[in-house]
């Protein structure tokens, strides 16, 4: 028994293994769990000073660089035209250094991490990056550039997975990074109002020291912003128990195209009066408006938090896990997430993790979170027996305490960081009937063959939410072939959707039709029409091209 072993569950439960007591982590301190911020360190972040040949020349710019691998110009490698907007000039420069004075950024080499995408997928060649403090500033800069016809991209922590974060050409790119302010916090209702810019996993601190947690958490808590997770109406690991930012955001401030300040910022749970506004740029991912502060639900603080992660000989054992977990824990389940063998692999081989329970095809992350410790260990426990004791799991390990749920956590959280080490990526984030989930990536194993490195299944199970990605040494136009429409067909055949919560910024864009009808497409094409006439906010993003 090893000494971190809580008395309280039974001994036999588990084979625990010394391997898994600290550090079961070898080569990767826990600062390093938020993937984004750690693709950010240096050696592993972007090239310097690589972009263009002059600072208003968007062509022939994909130089090499002796730091790390050029990333393509998005406008290079995809088929997308440039839309008639203004260029950036000296005048307009002039203009924004009026209105933030000291905060427009011109420099190539602080502009180059904001053009490039954290996975290094897509570029842009934007010269100017705007860096505003406040709501009025945001609205005076919109409404300059509403009357120059100038593309803006709004942008947070740059930790999408679509391409939606980064310009596709020049497009001025907007920063929330300065908007990083609490506004209120109120102790009773646990609900927060803040600025668009401030870092989730800082707003977490904030709360979990006032005994609440935030509705969401990702493995990019690090680095993103919650307007943008609101923007991308982001998903992640707690969604099971808290739901969708569309129930726990309850108001948002946003800046429309016209510079015009829309304030629907309240703070309460109850409010039937009319269209529901906020909803619409929850998701929309930049291109109704910018978001500038938002209004959150916050649920109490769990006093009991217990991970355990188990080990299933088939998909079959984890779906009837799954049933038997929801049965028996009910209502302390707060995530029940899956990976496959290829996963715990990669982490291994990439990340230097160790997995703390035999090898096993599927592994199974399943969190509890309660009020009462007894309670919840009690139920766990007869969970536990039960799902060993009929097969369904294999071997497991169970930790109470924060270091080691963290440790747990991150075999699932850093698999993402794990597949961008591992070559050329291809995502897929794909809603399923649950128990369709791993027949698309045994399908696609089959008929991909040699021609992937790996091809690796997991996520959200108990949301339905599969990330299906594939690896391989470098870009291949005939692997790419084989994936897609293949993968969207799949899905569609399904009635799943082909964005379950990453959105579809500028990579999936196209593909919106396999899981929206057509008059869908037309009713969100007459919004955007609507609400950003000259069509200035995040261009190439969301909506289809148009044929
Ligand atoms: O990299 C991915 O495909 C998924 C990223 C994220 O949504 C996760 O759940 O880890
Ligand atoms: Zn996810």
């Amino acid at each position: 028994m090893v000494p971190h072993l809580v008395p309280r569950w039974p001994a036999w439960l588990f084979r625990w293994r010394t391997a898994c007591t600290p550090p079961c982590t070898p080569g990767a301190s826990m600062q390093q769990r938020t993937w984004a911020g750690a693709s950010r360190t240096p050696g592993l972040g972007s090239p310097r000073g690589a972009v263009g040949t002059s600072p208003l020349d968007c062509r022939g710019s994909s130089s090499t660089s002796s730091r790390a691998p050029e990333v393509m110009l998005t406008q290079e490698r995809y088929p997308v035209q440039r839309l008639p907007f203004s260029t950036v000039a000296e005048e307009d420069l002039a203009a924004f250094e009026r209105i933030i004075p000291g905060r427009v950024i011109t420099d190539p080499e602080e502009l180059e991490a904001s053009n490039v995408d954290w996975l290094r997928t897509v570029r842009g060649c934007s010269k100017v990056l705007l860096r505003p403090r406040t709501t009025e500033e945001v609205s005076h800069i919109l409404r300059y550039c509403h009357e120059r016809n100038l593309a803006v991209n709004p942008q947070g922590g740059n930790t999408g997975m679509v391409g939606g974060s980064v310009p596709v050409f020049d497009e001025i790119i907007l920063s929330t990074a300065l908007m990083n302010q609490v506004i209120s916090f109120h102790s009773v209702s646990g609900i927060l109002v803040c600025q668009a810019g401030c870092i989730l996993e800082e707003l977490s601190q904030y709360v979990e020291e006032r005994d609440f947690i935030m509705p969401l958490d990702l493995g990019a808590k690090g680095s993103c912003h919650i307007g943008g997770n609101v923007a991308t109406n982001a998903g992640g690991l707690r969604f099971l128990r808290y739901g969708s930012l569309r129930g726990t955001v309850l108001g948002l401030e946003v800046v429309l195209a016209d510079g015009s300040v829309l304030n629907c910022l309240t703070s309460l749970r109850k409010d039937n009066t009319g269209y529901d506004l906020k909803q619409l740029f929850i998701g929309s991912e930049g291109t109704l408006g910018v978001i500038t502060a938002v209004s959150i639900f916050c649920p109490p603080k769990p006093r009991a938090v217990n991970v355990a992660f188990l080990g299933c000989p088939g998909f079959a054992e984890v779906l009837q896990t799954f049933s038997t977990c929801k049965g028996m824990l009910g209502e302390i389940l707060s995530a029940f997430e899956f990976m496959d063998a290829e996963c715990m692999q990669l982490v291994g081989h990439h990340l230097g993790l160790a997995s703390p329970v035999q090898e096993s095809p599927f592994y199974v992350l399943i969190e509890t979170s309660g009020s009462r410790a007894g309670h919840d260990a009690e139920k766990l426990t007869s969970f536990l027996e039960q799902v060993l004791g009929s097969g369904l799991v294999t071997d497991g390990t169970l930790a109470t305490d924060q270091r080691r749920i963290k440790m747990l956590w991150a075999l699932r959280e850093r698999i993402t960081e794990a597949l961008s080490r591992d070559g050329c990526v291809y995502k897929y984030d794909v809603s399923l009937p649950v128990e369709r989930i791993y027949d698309l990536v045994s399908d696609l194993r089959a008929r991909l063959g040699p021609q992937a490195k790996h091809v690796v299944g997991y996520g959200h199970l108990g949301d339905g939410n599969l990330h299906l990605n594939v690896t391989a040494e470098a870009f291949s136009a005939s692997l790419l072939g084989a994936l897609e429409p293949y993968v969207y067909e799949w899905t569609a055949g399904q009635r799943g959707s082909v964005s379950a919560e990453h959105g579809l910024g500028f990579k999936k864009r196209d593909v919106l039709g396999y899981s929206k009808p057509p008059a869908a497409l037309q009713l969100m094409q007459q919004l955007k029409a609507l609400l950003d006439p000259k069509g200035i906010l995040n261009p190439y993003k969301t909506l289809p091209a148009r044929a």
